[in-house]
Order: structure tokens, then sequence, then C-alpha cells
């Protein structure tokens, strides 16, 4: 088994193997494009960023992060905050299967690592506060950077208890630390945050939220001064501090954030937290990219974001934790790096043939006079539209005009498909989830979905199955939009 490679449960025995298995169709392997990255990034941040899932859309087609649980405190409440030390159903953040200790955690880093050669980054996101609870988030980098030296740290905090851990931050070499930031306005906050712990007194109201936005942008500052970058987490709450995420957006770009990731809060009842009882509702899709779309011209702003567990394993959007609880991990661990090496290797060649095919299709499509198109992909990684319709748990949305194709935001919805056979329940809430979206491009699709789909107006093509994801996007958009002179491509 030492060189079995899986990726979204295809297992091959080679990287060349791997390239065949998702590659099915689309180019061959080719050195052309460029290896820099973006052209209005630094060589040295993308060389930070560019196997991080979190920080590159780009790189969440092929890599994985984990969240180990090892910290549990927490010096703030917030409203929408409701840990859960138990909880196997659950998909949100502040939840867990398991708590560990710094040795445990370790243990199962390495397991996962030697299982998941997509692995770039770990991540301790809680389920409390990183910079709070330090001493277990320090000793579990202490002991994995020591065994995974290739493996990426990051951390995730309010930032209260931060300014105090920087310099061992920027020691332990942690270049990606997000900061949740809610708000400018502490009248604001105070609506969020009852209270705030702070050199061992508990504030409450405008005092605690003066005192936490101050700490947070300390924290800011001090982690931009040193090189480190930020990504600013804000949830977006209705009602409450909405209104004030524009000009949040703008500072935080003018700090030096390197990303902004606004994201819907996430409010039920059943969760128990403060918000989910008073009946606080989180933003509609809409509400959320009207926010978005009001912040262009200010800081990057994530859109790839899942909101994921504190104890998620894998890429973004699928969570493989549950294979590596305690009970299932082996006494003995081994790494064996010389896997992720390979496939690192591997997702190099891939992307340059896959900006080399973006970059062609989209001098194809620039000739297209045409309003913007939505269309929404199924994929399991790899940037290629590999996915059975009937297997995809959520749907990646882009829209493509001549200008180019531009990630959207990726919708959820419940596997409709189990063991072949379609339930008209789930295919209605897959068509409430698209709603808006004419298009969806898949791998495969039975007739019978398809008719469905159609009924519904939204029509599911499978004729660019294991093409890259842009360029297959460009190609039907010149297809649909094709100057009646040129023809087109063929669907
Ligand atoms: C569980 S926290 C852990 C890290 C740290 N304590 C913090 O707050 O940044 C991780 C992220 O989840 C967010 N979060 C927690 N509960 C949420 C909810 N109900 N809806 C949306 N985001 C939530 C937090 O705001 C934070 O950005
Ligand atoms: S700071 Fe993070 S862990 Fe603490 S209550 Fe808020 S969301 Fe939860």
């Amino acid at each position: 088994m030492a060189n079995i490679i899986s990726l979204g449960g295809l297992q091959v025995a080679s990287r060349e193997d791997l390239g065949k298995a998702l590659a099915g169709g689309g180019c061959a392997s080719s050195s052309c494009g460029s290896a820099e990255g973006p052209a209005d990034m630094a060589p040295e941040t993308w060389a930070k960023v560019k196997d991080h899932p979190c920080y590159s859309e780009e790189a969440h087609h092929y890599f994985a992060r984990m969240h180990v649980a090892v910290a549990p405190a927490c010096n703030i409440q917030c409203n929408y905050c409701n840990r859960k030390y138990d909880c196997a159903n659950e998909s949100r953040p502040g939840v867990v299967s398991e708590r560990l200790t710094p040795e445990q955690a370790a243990r199962k880093v390495i397991a996962v690592a030697a299982e998941v050669p997509q692995l770039s980054v770990l991540g301790i996101a809680g389920p409390g506060d990183a910079a709070y609870d330090w001493r277990k988030t320090k000793a579990t980098f202490d002991l994995v950077s020591r065994r995974l030296p290739d493996i990426k740290l990051c951390l995730s905090s309010n930032g209260l208890a931060l300014p105090d851990h920087v310099d061992e931050i920027v020691a332990m070499n942690v270049d990606h630390v997000t900061l949740t930031i809610n708000t400018l306005d502490p009248e604001v906050g105070a609506r969020i945050y009852p209270w705030v712990f702070h050199r061992g007194r508990r504030h409450t109201g405008v005092e605690g939220a003066t005192i936490l936005l101050a700490r947070q942008m300390q924290s800011l500052d001090m982690l931009v001064a040193r090189g480190v970058l930020v990504k600013v987490n804000s949830v977006m709450i209705p009602g409450i501090n909405d209104a004030g995420l524009i000009e949040l957006n703008r500072v935080v770009k003018a700090k030096g954030a390197f990303l902004h990731n606004i994201m819907p809060l996430i409010s039920d009842p059943a969760h128990g937290t403060q918000f989910g009882l008073t009946g606080q509702r989180g933003p509609s899709a809409a509400e959320l990219r009207a926010v978005q779309e009001a912040c262009s011209g200010g800081a990057n702003l994530m859109k790839h974001c899942r909101q994921c567990r504190a104890d998620a394993v894998g890429l973004l959007g699928e969570d493989r934790g549950q294979e590596f609880t305690l009970d299932k991990l082996p006494e003995v661990v081994s790494d064996d790096p010389e896997k992720r090496a390979a496939y690192r290797d591997w997702v190099a060649r891939e992307r340059e043939d896959r900006r080399a095919a973006t970059a062609a299709a989209q001098v194809a499509a620039e000739v297209v006079e045409a309003p913007p198109l939505l269309v929404a992909v199924c994929t399991k990684g790899g940037g290629r539209i590999n996915q059975h319709f009937g297997h995809a748990t959520e749907f990646q949305v882009y829209e493509v005009d001549r200008t180019g194709v531009r990630f959207v935001t990726h919708r959820r919805a419940d596997n409709y498909c189990v063991g072949g056979h379609g339930d008209d329940d789930t295919l209605a809430e897959v068509i409430r989830t698209l709603d808006g979206v004419p298009v969806v491009l898949c791998a495969r699709i039975g007739e019978a979905p398809r008719a469905k789909m159609a009924a519904a107006g939204i029509e599911v093509i499978d004729a660019y199955a294991q093409d890259y994801l842009e360029p297959a996007i460009s190609a039907l958009f010149r297809l649909r939009n094709a100057p009646s002179d040129t023809g087109a491509l063929s669907a």
C-alpha cells in the first residue's frame, strides 16, 4: 500500500496513473504557461499560498487541510457560537467529535499525512481559540513541525490573546493566521459579544467590545508587520453588522490583510446558540453576494470557504474526519513524504496544463458579445469536470463572459443519488439549490434526471466530461454565443 495515491475515491499506484485517472481526456502534460502565479501577486507570496486550499481558490481543487481539536478554551463569548465536543453530525465551525491532546493530535496528523497525499496544511481552529489555548496549540505545532516539516501550519483566533504570542507564532514559521473581526463599531460588537475575558477580568457590553476591537487591530498590525499572511473572517449577521462590512473590508485591506472572508451566519435553534434561540437569521445567498460585490476594489474576498468543523479532514467540501478518529488510528504511525512530494510534482504539471488550456480558451471566447452566464460544475477535485451529477453534494458556480471565467460561490445540495437511483424530493432540492443557474456541467447524468432538470429550466451537459473547468466553461459560452460566421466547438 505504500505507493497508493487516493483522491476523491480514486486509488492509483503512481503519479502517472493518478494523472491518467483524473484526466480521462483533456490536455496532456506539458510545460507551457507560468508557474510564477497570478500577475498581480509577488512570487514569494504565491509560494506561500499556492498549496494552501483556503488562501488560493485554485489550490482548493488540489490540496487538503486538516484541523485538530486541541484548543477547546475560549476567552470570549460570541452569540453565534456553541462549541460541541462529541458531535459527529453537525457540519459547522466549533463542532468536533473528540478533543485531542497535542500528542494525540500529532499522531493523527502523521496518520492522515500518510494516507492523504493532498494534505498540505494543518490548522488549529478551536473548537475554542488557538491563541488563548496557546500552550496546547504551540505543543501541537512543535510536535508536528518536527515530524512533518513540509506541512504548513496555520491558526485561527478572535485576536484577543494573539498579540501576546505573535513572536512565537513567527518563530514557529506559522505564515498564515485567520483573525475573526466582525465589526469596527463597539456598539455593534456589544450585540455580538456578551462578554470578553481579558487580563483576568470579564468585561461586558461596549467596554468588552472596545477591548476586543483594539486587540484585533493590534493583532492585524503586528502580523502584517512581520510578513504573516492574514485572512480576516467576518460573520455576516443581517440587521446587526451587515451595514459595516464594506467599511471593514476597506480598513482591513488598508492595514494589509491578504484576504477577507465574509461568511454567512449559521443559525439554527437546534445548535443552541444565543442567535439560534432568539431567531436571528443568516443572510440569503443574494444578500451575501450583494455585500461581496459592493466590496469590489477592497480586500480580496475568499468565496470558497466551506465553514468547516474544527476537526475537518480532506479537500474543502469533503470531510473525511470520521475516517481518522482516535479509535481508528494505528498505535504506531509512520510518514511517507515521498507520496506527498510525488503528488505535488504531479499537481505542478497539471496546473501548467490547466492554465495553458484556460488561456487558449479565453482567447477564443474574447470574440463573443453576450451577457454573463452562470454555470455550475460537478467536480471531485483536480480542477476537472469529473463527477457524476448524482454524486454531487455541492456544485461550484462560475460566471463566464468575454473577459474570462470567475469562481462565484459553491452551493450545497443533498446527494440525490444513492446506489444509482434518483429521489424526486432530493432532485427538487437540487433544483431549488441551483436557482438562477441555467446550466450544469457534469461527468455523467442519467436520462430521467436530465429530463427533470430540463423541465425545471436547467440544462445538464456531460459533453465536457473530464475536461478542465475553465476551458470547458469558456467553450460552452462560445458555443452558446458563437458569431454566425465563425462556427463553434461542439458539445
Ligand atoms: C469556531 S471559530 C474558532 C477560531 C476562533 N475562536 C475564532 O473565533 O476565530 C472559527 C470560525 O468560525 C466562525 N463561526 C463560529 N460559529 C459560527 C456560526 N454560527 N456561523 C458562522 N460562523 C461561525 C467564527 O467566527 C470563526 O471565524
Ligand atoms: S471566539 Fe471563536 S470559539 Fe470563541 S466563542 Fe467566538 S467563535 Fe466560538
